[in-house]
């Protein structure tokens, strides 16, 4: 078995940062974690990864082409769906080493996982190959404090539930950036009660909301009645809060319950920590 963290999300939402952070701090507590970077059109990221994608194709690649011509959106597509049509290039790439935990960088578009075949796909590929995966939804958590945005961030996780039929953990990020208040306000919505936020929306004087007040009603239920909807937030500048969300994962693909936690394989074993894994 080989455990995997596919991060997902919106643009700009973290994921990248994500990965880093997630690797720094595995390293401190000597474990070891890859990442892949999944995404082609990546500028930037502060993690040496174990596979590329830009290795195998590039976005300028498929928006260079003369008979392509794409634009930067299909032409995104068109890289991912370059990726399963190699997928020997990547297997291989992967290696096949037991118990190995991967984490991997995806592209922030969110069609790839809301409704586009080609993560489904590759998911189903990962599966095959033994791994067990976690789907890890990253939204920004400015963008969830007040209810409109909470339930439409919502709708966005429920999409990519349903499409990539995973184990699946929403995660806040950026909660470093949000004011007091804020933060206060988000708090509500941590463990959802729908129908509170829903009375919050109904305070909001708008028209919108008065004549749709019934549709959002509908929604809170679905959300209710789903119950799978819950955020997780993570403050990458505290270490608890990274440890919180990464015990929370493991368990969830559950890692180190059947597996030997792979250590890095130090000179001088650390006695303190020995017998602790
Ligand atoms: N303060 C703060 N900034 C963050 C955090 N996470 C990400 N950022 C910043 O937000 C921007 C986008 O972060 P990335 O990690 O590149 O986001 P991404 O989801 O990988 O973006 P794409 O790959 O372009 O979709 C960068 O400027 C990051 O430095 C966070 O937890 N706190
Ligand atoms: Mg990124």
């Amino acid at each position: 078995m080989r455990y995997a963290q596919l991060v997902v999300g919106p643009a700009g939402s973290g994921k990248s940062t994500y990965c880093s952070t997630i690797l720094k701090h595995a390293m401190d507590s000597k474990r070891i974690v890859e990442v892949v970077n999944l995404d082609p059109a990546a500028e930037h990221f502060d993690y040496q990864p174990l596979v590329d994608i830009r290795e195998l194709i590039h976005l300028d690649d498929a928006m260079e082409d003369e008979e392509l011509q794409f634009g930067p959106n299909g032409g995104l597509v068109f890289c991912m769906e370059t990726l399963l049509e190699n997928c020997d290039w990547l297997e291989e790439q992967l290696g096949d080493v037991d118990d190995d935990y991967i984490l991997f960088d995806c592209p922030g578009q969110i069609e790839l996982y809301t409704h586009l075949p080609v993560i489904k796909k590759l998911v189903d590929q990962l599966e095959k190959w033994n791994f067990r995966i976690c789907v890890v939804f990253m939204i920004d958590s400015q963008f969830m404090v007040d209810g409109a945005k909470f339930l439409s961030g919502t709708m966005a996780a429920l999409s990519v539930m349903v499409n990539l039929e995973l184990p699946h953990v929403n995660i806040l990020t950026k909660m470093d950036l949000l004011s007091k208040s804020a933060r206060k306000q988000l708090d509500n919505y941590l463990d959802p009660d729908p129908h509170v936020i829903l009375a919050d929306m109904r305070n909001v004087n708008s028209r919108w909301h008065e004549k749709y007040a019934k549709l959002t009603e509908a929604i809170g239920d679905v959300i209710e009645n789903f119950s799978l909807v819950r955020f997780y937030p993570l403050n990458i500048k505290d270490e608890e809060s990274i440890d919180n969300i990464l015990i929370t994962i493991d368990n969830i693909i559950q890692f180190g319950e059947d597996a030997d936690v792979k250590v890095r394989d130090f000179d001088e074993p650390d006695p303190e920590n020995e017998g602790d894994e």
